[in-house]
């Protein structure tokens, strides 16, 4: 039998075990499963390897660690954090407001102190909700609300 053509990028063939041992494919970047064999068309664009971006976060009673060096514990509900967060962007996206500034006083994350800073990351690296968003950004564009396990965020991409 002809060798199996290989695996476009970012995919691997993986044995099910609910299958009596079917092989089935596992996208490593997008964390998609399939039956069928991939075709390089069905591979997503990666985008660059790394990316840099400055984020202002704001936890809530149900992010999964509810404090930070601002307020420990973190009680506001989702919504407070939602409208907090949405005025914060109001106020940049008008001029009003210094992102780095901003995210120094009022981000619940530990880059607060570097102006929301997180310094260049590739995929896999950060929770996946605020890794797509920040892939889907361009150099400069400012995210709309992201919302993962930690809290609602701003994102801004700068590398
Ligand atoms: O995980 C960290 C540290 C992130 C960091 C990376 C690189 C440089 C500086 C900070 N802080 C969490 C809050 C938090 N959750 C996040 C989820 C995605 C991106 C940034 C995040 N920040 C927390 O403090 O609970």
């Amino acid at each position: 039998m002809a060798d199996s053509a290989p695996l476009p990028s970012g995919w691997i063939a993986k044995t099910s075990k609910s299958h009596e041992g079917r092989t089935y494919y596992f996208n490593t970047v997008t964390g998609k499963s399939q039956w069928d064999a991939p075709t390089s068309a069905a591979v997503a664009p990666a985008g660059p390897a790394t990316v840099r971006a400055s984020h202002i976060l704001v936890k809530h009673a149900g992010s999964r660690r509810p404090a930070s060096w601002r307020a420990d514990p973190i009680t506001i509900s989702k919504e407070e954090a939602l409208e907090k967060l949405a005025g914060i962007r109001r106020a940049i996206v008008a001029g009003e407001a210094d992102f780095a500034e901003v995210a120094s006083k009022e981000s619940d994350c530990s880059s607060a102190r570097r102006g929301g800073d997180l310094g260049e990351f590739g995929r896999g690296q950060m929770q996946r909700p605020f890794e797509e968003a920040t892939y889907a950004l361009k150099v400069g564009e400012l995210s709309g609300t992201v919302d993962t396990d930690s809290g609602v965020h701003i994102i801004l991409r700068t590398a």
